[in-house]
């Protein structure tokens, strides 16, 4: 039987490619920050223009109704974001923002498909190295049209793992990410990174580059697309206490295999934070 998808995923490529084309030559106006949730969770005219072009040209191409739309900026205008067995994609349109803002060079798009719940495949563009990373269910991941898989690393002692610090800065919050960081560190793993962009930050455990990435606190449209790029590149993914892994928990463990997931999850100190799809007054 022919891919149901394939035609929402080729689609989805070129939206991203025209998506990273836009942030490659935003202007330095288009630069100017905005804040969001906190100080420090930032967006800038380019998020939202670049989330218009996504969502507009996706709308033009499926727009029949049944189709729909979850990303980062519509959401932080008010728009729900539930998944439902509906056809939905779930969209970042500039993921790094703050790296965008800086000049710091990781900035990715993030396009992802799902239907029934369950994502059907996963568009990266890390955009400033001109990166396509994709994937669709049980088809492979790939580079530039290049296959990656995972690292084949068993030992954790000669990892390196990926996290980040979030935009939380309560003083709780940012003693348990440092603490989990600490002790991961003195396990002793080889080093510990973080590109500024959940998106990429997955491409790197897909392509072999790090064993695992884990964060609390990032957003179901930051590690959708992420989400089925480790998986067909090999890797799994999973709750950060062990448990399956739910796309809008907010909590999550990608890595190359159980053996270096489950030693990660032995250090990490979890925090509380709400659901991306808990109704809005709790948010
Ligand atoms: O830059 P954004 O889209 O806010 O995302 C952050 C995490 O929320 C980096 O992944
Ligand atoms: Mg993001």
């Amino acid at each position: 039987m022919a891919d149901p998808w394939q035609n929402e995923y080729d689609f989805a490529v070129q939206v991203a490619r025209v998506a990273g084309a836009v942030i490659r030559n935003a202007g330095e106006d288009e630069t100017k920050v905005q804040t969001k949730s906190c100080a420090v969770d930032l967006v800038t005219q380019t998020d939202e223009r670049v989330e218009k072009i996504i969502i507009g040209s996706l709308k033009e191409q499926f727009g029949n109704g049944t189709h729909c739309f979850i990303g980062e900026e519509s959401v932080a205008k008010g728009e729900p974001c539930i998944l439902t067995d509906k056809p939905t994609w779930i969209i970042d349109p500039v993921d790094g923002t703050t790296n965008f803002v800086h000049g710091f060079p990781f900035v990715a798009v993030s396009i992802a498909f799902a239907v029934n719940k369950e994502l059907e495949f996963g568009v990266v563009y890390s955009c400033l190295e001109d990166k396509m990373y994709k994937a669709r269910k049980g088809k492979g991941a790939f580079c530039n049209d290049e296959p990656i898989k995972v690292s084949d690393v068993n030992d954790i002692n000669k990892s390196i793992i990926i996290s980040e610090h979030g935009t939380d800065r309560s003083i709780e919050k940012v003693t348990k990410i440092f603490s989990t960081m600490q002790k991961i560190l003195c396990i002793p793993v080889h080093g510990l990174r973080g590109s500024g962009t959940a998106a990429t930050n997955m491409c790197l455990v897909a392509s072999g580059a790090s064993e695992a990435f884990f964060e609390i606190g990032i957003h179901c449209w930051d590690i959708a697309a992420g989400a089925v790029i480790v998986k067909e590149a090999g890797g799994l993914l999973l709750d950060v206490d062990g448990g399956p892994f739910d796309l809008m928990s907010r909590r999550m463990v990608s890595a190359n295999n159980k053996v270096i997931a489950d030693r990660i999850i032995k250090e990490i100190e979890i925090f509380q934070v709400v659901r991306d799809d808990a109704p809005i007054q709790k948010k």
